[in-house]
């Protein structure tokens, strides 16, 4: 098992992406800190979640805190190692892309987009380090950005930026922690059918566009990006920081 003995937190972990790494940590031997919105909608998710990681044989504990809310952080750090010990690895999943055009982007959906996604995720990434240094033994960070840090999206103006930054925000935090072993790499993934796009993927001819473009055949599942999230976790990639690690079935050297 790639995790044991681990703690793992991931943030959005409630549904989608987050939910598959959860359950592949987990199965990998970690016990798991969830975290999630705190809304009531997720919290059914999110009980169900706990079950099936007890029923692994790990311990699970959900953490109800607003992504964007800059004490988050220390909250989800507080319970891993209230309930497990320590902290060992720290996924920042959590994400919202509320699809809108530019010209007349209503200045709240923007403000809440680079709250939730860029700056509650520097907040959580400095209290997950600070508590791997005092451990004294290192660790792992995962920001998971997107394909849409490297390339354009007319509807996600809002939402690229922030992914550009999470992919930033990795690559300077490996310069910054690597004197302690703490590691830091991002995740882009391709398409992946989750509830983020559910709306735009429902229009059949975008939903076929973006199938086409991926030489691997298909848009992407939530568990594809649950071996890679786990690899980057464990000390299979101890000589990996600062990298980042495009997950999108081939979706972008597919130019021609
Ligand atoms: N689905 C896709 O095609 C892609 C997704 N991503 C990123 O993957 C991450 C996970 O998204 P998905 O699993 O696809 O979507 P999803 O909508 O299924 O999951 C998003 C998760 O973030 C949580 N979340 C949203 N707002 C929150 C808040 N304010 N506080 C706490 N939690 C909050 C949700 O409750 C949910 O658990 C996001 O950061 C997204 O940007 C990146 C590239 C592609
Ligand atoms: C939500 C979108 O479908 C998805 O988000 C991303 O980050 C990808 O680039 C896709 O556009």
């Amino acid at each position: 098992m790639l995790l044991k003995d681990k703690t793992v937190i991931i943030t959005g972990a409630s549904r989608g992406i987050g939910r598959a790494a959860a359950l592949e940590c987990a199965r990998q031997g970690a016990d798991v800190v969830i975290g999630y919105s705190g809304s009531e909608s997720s919290r059914s998710g999110v009980d169900a979640l706990i079950e099936e990681i007890q029923s692994l044989g790990c311990g699970a504990v959900a953490v109800g805190a607003p992504a964007g809310d800059p004490e988050t952080g220390d909250k989800l750090v507080e319970a891993a190692v209230s309930y497990f010990g320590t902290v060992d690895v720290f996924v920042n999943n959590a994400g919202i892309c509320p699809f809108h055009s530019f010209l007349d982007m209503p200045r709240e959906t923007y403000l809440e987009t680079v709250n939730t996604n860029l700056n509650g995720a520097f907040f959580a990434v400095q209290a997950a380090a600070n508590q791997m240094k005092r451990q004294g033994r290192g660790g792992a960070i995962i920001a998971v950005s997107s394909i849409s840090a490297l390339v354009g999206g007319g509807m996600q103006t809002h939402y690229t930026p922030t992914k550009a930054g999470l992919l930033s925000l990795m690559q300077s935090c490996a310069i910054a922690l690597g004197p302690y072993g703490i590691r830091c790499n991002a995740l882009l993934p391709g398409t992946i059918e989750t509830d983020i796009n559910k709306e735009d993927l429902a229009d059949q001819e975008k939903r076929d566009y973006m199938a086409s473009r991926t030489p691997l055949g298909r848009l992407g599942r939530p568990e594809d990006l649950a071996g890679p999230i786990v690899f980057l976790a464990s000390d299979m990639a101890a000589y990996v920081t600062g990298a980042s690690l495009l997950v999108d079935g081939g979706m972008y050297v597919n130019l021609q």
